[in-house]
């Protein structure tokens, strides 16, 4: 008697990420309720199985669902915005007076909205958040069906959403609580930098963070201003500061990491630290190259985030991994550094292992919840196919990705997306904004 699932996807290459080996070719992975049951040779799946619908992909590859380990979703509307500026130029003249004038509540569900629907298109089914109103952005991101960690966010200064840290900290609380059961959205402690959060306010985060046992996540070492302010201020760089106010640890994911002496880089790997990477955001605003190499060599976790769609343009996942890839080669003159693999597991299980998820999503895995992307490597600019995860980063695009799964639920089919809002409504709401940003 063959046993009864919901779903069973039989893709030409199946890249399982872990374990690590060569993509299976003419496998299919079983699902039920939501969960992958079984990864196995197709004969052996069609004795096995009886399932409720098989979806064949005869010149795809399947892999897990990327993860995206930084963004500011709001942010698409403001895509475009306020280009060609260095970070604190670009924050303080025209990113914070645009976001004191025009973010709400409406603002933050529209923008998460219209990135979660650019997000699931390419591939993205985990997005670990950082912004202001998060209970909107929890919304968002529950109505597209997309998974996600929200941001407490905590500043030091006033904004729209809240006056202190103190009122950052008890609104994200209760925001948390609003949500506590939702099945695809969980909640980190998310100080916005070391050069707007005091130190007092840092030792709350600490103590939330500990006492929910969620994850800190924080953009730090952007920029050499950054650590020449906390030398003159604090007397210490903000790594350093951050050790000893107890902020840093395993459930810490540091941003950017961009700036590093040596120094800084045994802080992150002593404490366990993550680092979330974000290439194409760093160049644009001319922040500099991480250190990934020297990074991972010290054993500290590294995944690819795309920061917000101000300062990258895209959010677009493949595109980060393209230009890790690229960057690291160049920052060592050296093509073998970061190869095609260790991208793809940087922005699939590394990026679940930063966020402590590792054991629900980040490789097909029997067991772990069913998030999956297919990519159609059958067409011109994918051929001929040597290996599938050489295209994956070198050659192919999002515009590749046909189906996205979450949790077993189909959100992209044949490239179209099946969200609740259209198109056509997403690109009203985009236009609406538009006019009332640009006056
Ligand atoms: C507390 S909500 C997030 C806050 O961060 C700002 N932001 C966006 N991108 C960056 C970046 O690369 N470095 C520092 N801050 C950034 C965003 O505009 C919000 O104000
Ligand atoms: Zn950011």
């Amino acid at each position: 008697m063959s046993e009864p699932i919901d779903l069973l996807i039989h893709p030409r290459w199946t890249i399982t990420v872990e374990p690590a080996g060569a993509p299976l070719e003419d496998h299919a992975v079983a699902i039920r309720d939501g969960r992958i049951i079984a990864v196995l040779p197709m004969d052996e799946a069609r004795l096995r199985f009886q399932p409720g619908e098989t979806v064949e992909l005869p010149q795809h590859v399947l892999i897990p669902g990327l993860v995206n380990l930084h963004a500011h979703a709001a942010m698409n509307l403001m895509r475009g915005i306020a280009d060609d500026l260095p970070l604190m130029r670009w924050l303080r003249e025209a990113i914070w007076p645009a976001e004191s004038r025009h973010v709400s509540a409406a603002f933050v569900r529209d923008g998460t909205l219209l990135a979660a629907a650019e997000m699931l298109r390419g591939g993205i089914t985990t997005c670990n958040d950082m912004y202001f109103y998060p209970g909107a952005a929890a919304e968002a991101f529950a109505e597209a069906g997309m998974r996600a960690v929200v941001g407490i966010v905590v500043l030091d200064f006033p904004t729209p959403w809240a006056s202190d840290a103190d009122d950052y900290l008890r609104k994200g609380l209760e925001t948390r609580d609003r949500f506590a059961k939702h099945p695809l959205l969980s909640f980190s402690v998310a100080p916005h930098a070391p050069y707007t959060v005091s130190d007092a306010a840092f030792e709350r985060v600490r103590a939330l963070a500990d006492e929910l046992d969620t994850g800190i996540h924080i953009h730090v070492h952007e920029t050499e201003t950054e650590i020449h302010e906390s030398l003159a201020t604090h007397g210490v760089r903000p790594l350093a500061r951050l050790a000893r106010l107890g902020v840093l640890g395993e459930n810490t994911i540091g941003v950017h990491a961009v700036h590093l002496a040596d120094m800084d880089v045994e802080l992150l790997a002593r404490h366990g630290c993550s680092v979330a990477h974000c290439p194409t955001s760093n160049m644009k605003l001319g922040s500099g190259i991480a250190p990934v190499t020297r990074l991972l060599e010290a054993g500290i976790r590294v995944g690819l985030g795309t920061d917000g769609a101000a300062s990258n343009n895209r959010v677009d996942l493949f595109q980060e991994m393209r230009h890790a890839a690229l960057l690291a080669k160049v920052a060592s003159l050296d093509a073998g550094a970061l190869p095609a693999h260790r991208v793809l597991a940087m922005a699939t299980i590394d990026g679940a292992r930063a966020l402590g998820m590792e054991a629900l999503i980040g490789s097909i895995t029997p067991g772990k919840q069913a998030d999956l992307c297919a990519v159609d490597l059958g067409g011109l600019f994918t051929q001929p196919c040597f290996d599938p995860v050489s295209h994956l980063v070198y050659s192919a695009g999002r515009e590749h990705v046909t189906h996205v799964w979450v949790n077993g639920e189909l959100r992209v089919n044949k490239g179209v997306p099946l969200l609740h809002i259209h198109d056509k409504e997403l690109l009203r709401i985009a236009a609406l904004w538009h006019t009332k940003l640009a006056n």
